[in-house]
């Protein structure tokens, strides 16, 4: 499955140039992008009035594109505008439009409303007069549709540079922008689509798509199929999630090294009680350990630092979540070895990378370069990052998920993931978007508990 891109402003823009230079006429690409916006808004099947916004640039010659082929279509359109066209592209676009062209401020309410007032030439909010009229039309339409982006929010990083209303549909042209998928702008989107424009794109940067998964093979043993360690520490229930997932994550035997006495759990998880970290230590070099997962209820004590010590020196590929990130602000470019994953939720994050600039997305990526590790920064839009430079970003993931434990279940799926696959990038991707496909398995309202039960139907999914 090809991956859809995620570009920001100025990639979009190399993008359309390295078109141009192939011989695409400018226009015609926007004749393209206006079409294919057009064939989406008219197949939506409502074919009552449409008003659409059209500003100053390319995002507003898109706009007379499509009420143009709308009115073809025998819909009624009408247009208003920001004031003058000023690209070459726009101002062609407007004069192929023969109907009348009103003002934002003076406009009537439409059933339909487009917004192609600003897409990803925005540079600064808009002004509060058309911020307002912009969400006041919006809020008087049965059906709205965003051109590109909602006129307001910062293409980057999803920033709200001005008062943005909600639309119920948003139509990226060509490829998908950071602020589609990044909060808050991407709780703005309504349903997304993207148009396709026809022009070739770099897809190291890419919406996570569903992942190809393969049944164990004939010669399968528990051991070739990944043994998964979970070294827990003082609070038993957390590791005990994290041991139930990865058990669950097509991985072959998980074994758990606790420091307190094991509570009841599965009886497929092997238990083992060790307090002492250097014999915890002796236990991790263990020779058949795929992964080892540290973290999920570890405990932040003295105790627990050593035990993480333990796990930094043993040398297995590691998976680094909870408490042992905290440990580990300070000193995470030192002591994490290359090729980790590890999980941060937002605060997580900033303790151990400090206020680094840019999107969500340019703060991963420079998170897995400082640890030379993937980093999956979790949330409503969880980002996974490597250090080569690609991204996978999520999208549409079940706010139930803002529970307690489910971070802790998704630590135990990405050490299994990796025991399986025994590569840190793939091994995240699969081990988000299950966790994303097992909450929206589970429906609302679950616990953490529940996503376990969830899990092999989610896997069979992807077989
Ligand atoms: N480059 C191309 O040929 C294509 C571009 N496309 C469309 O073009 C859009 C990008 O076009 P542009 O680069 O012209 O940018 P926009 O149409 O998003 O807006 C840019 C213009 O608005 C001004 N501006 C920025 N922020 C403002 C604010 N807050 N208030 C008032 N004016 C403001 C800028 O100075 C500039 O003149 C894309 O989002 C997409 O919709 C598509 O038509 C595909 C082809
Ligand atoms: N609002 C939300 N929408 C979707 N997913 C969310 C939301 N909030 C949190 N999540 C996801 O839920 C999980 C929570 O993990 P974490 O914060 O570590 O919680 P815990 O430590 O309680 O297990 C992560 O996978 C995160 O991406
Ligand atoms: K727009």
């Amino acid at each position: 499955m090809v991956p859809d891109p995620i570009l920001t402003a100025e990639a979009m823009r190399a993008a359309e140039r390295a078109a141009f230079d192939a011989g695409v006429d400018p226009y015609e690409l926007m004749e393209r992008a206006g079409a294919a916006a057009a064939q989406i808004i008219w197949r939506a099947g409502h074919r009552r009035d449409v008003l659409v916004l059209s500003g100053p640039g390319n995002n507003g010659g898109d706009g007379f594109v499509i009420a143009r082929i709308l009115r073809e279509l025998g819909v009624p359109v009408r247009v208003a505008s920001l004031g003058d066209s000023r690209t070459a592209s726009a101002q062609r676009a407007r004069a192929l439009w023969d109907g009348p062209v009103e003002s934002l401020a003076d406009a009537a309410p439409a059933a339909q409303l487009v917004d192609a007032l600003f897409g990803t030439g925005l540079t600064r909010g808009l002004d509060a007069a058309v911020a307002e009229r912009l969400g006041a039309l919006v809020a008087h339409a049965n059906h709205s549709y965003a051109i590109d982006l909602p006129s307001g929010v910062g293409t980057d990083d999803g920033v709200l540079l001005s008062v943005a209303p909600r639309f119920d549909v948003t139509i990226a042209l060509g490829a998908f922008k950071p602020a589609h998928l990044l909060q808050p702008a991407a709780d703005l989107m309504g349903r997304l689509v993207r148009a396709d424009i026809g022009i070739a794109m770099p897809r190291d940067v890419h919406v996570l798509a569903p992942p190809q998964l393969r049944a164990p093979d004939a010669v399968a043993h528990k051991y070739s199929r990944g043994l998964v360690g979970v070294v827990g520490g003082s609070m038993p229930g957390a590791a005990a999630l994290a041991a139930a997932a990865a058990a669950r994550s097509g991985a072959g035997m998980v074994r758990r090294y606790d420091a307190s006495p094991c509570e009841a759990g599965l009886h497929a998880i092997v238990h083992q009680q060790i307090e002492d970290p250097t014999v915890l230590g002796d236990a991790l070099f263990a020779p058949r350990l795929a992964s080892v997962l540290v973290g999920p209820g570890l405990g932040r004590e003295e105790g627990a630092q050593a035990r993480l010590g333990a796990v930094l020196a043993c040398g297995r590929p590691l998976v680094l979540d909870a408490d042992a990130l905290t440990l580990l602000a300070g000193n995470v470019a030192t002591h994490v070895p290359a090729g980790s994953i590890l999980t941060p939720h937002e605060g997580e994050f900033v303790r151990l990378f400090g206020d680094l600039p840019g999107s969500k997305i340019d703060r991963a990526l420079a998170a897995a370069r400082i640890t030379n590790s993937v980093m999956v920064y979790k949330g409503a839009d969880s980002v996974i990052a490597a250090p080569d430079g690609r991204a996978a970003v999520t999208r549409g993931v079940s706010t139930w998920l803002s529970t307690a434990g489910t971070g802790d279940v998704l630590a135990g799926l990405v050490a299994g993931r990796l025991a399986v696959t025994g590569d840190p990038f793939r091994a995240a991707c699969e081990a988000v978007w299950l966790h994303g496909e097992a909450a929206h398995r589970a429906g609302p309202a679950f616990v953490a508990d529940d996503l376990l039960a969830a899990l092999p139907a989610a896997i069979g999914s992807r077989l």
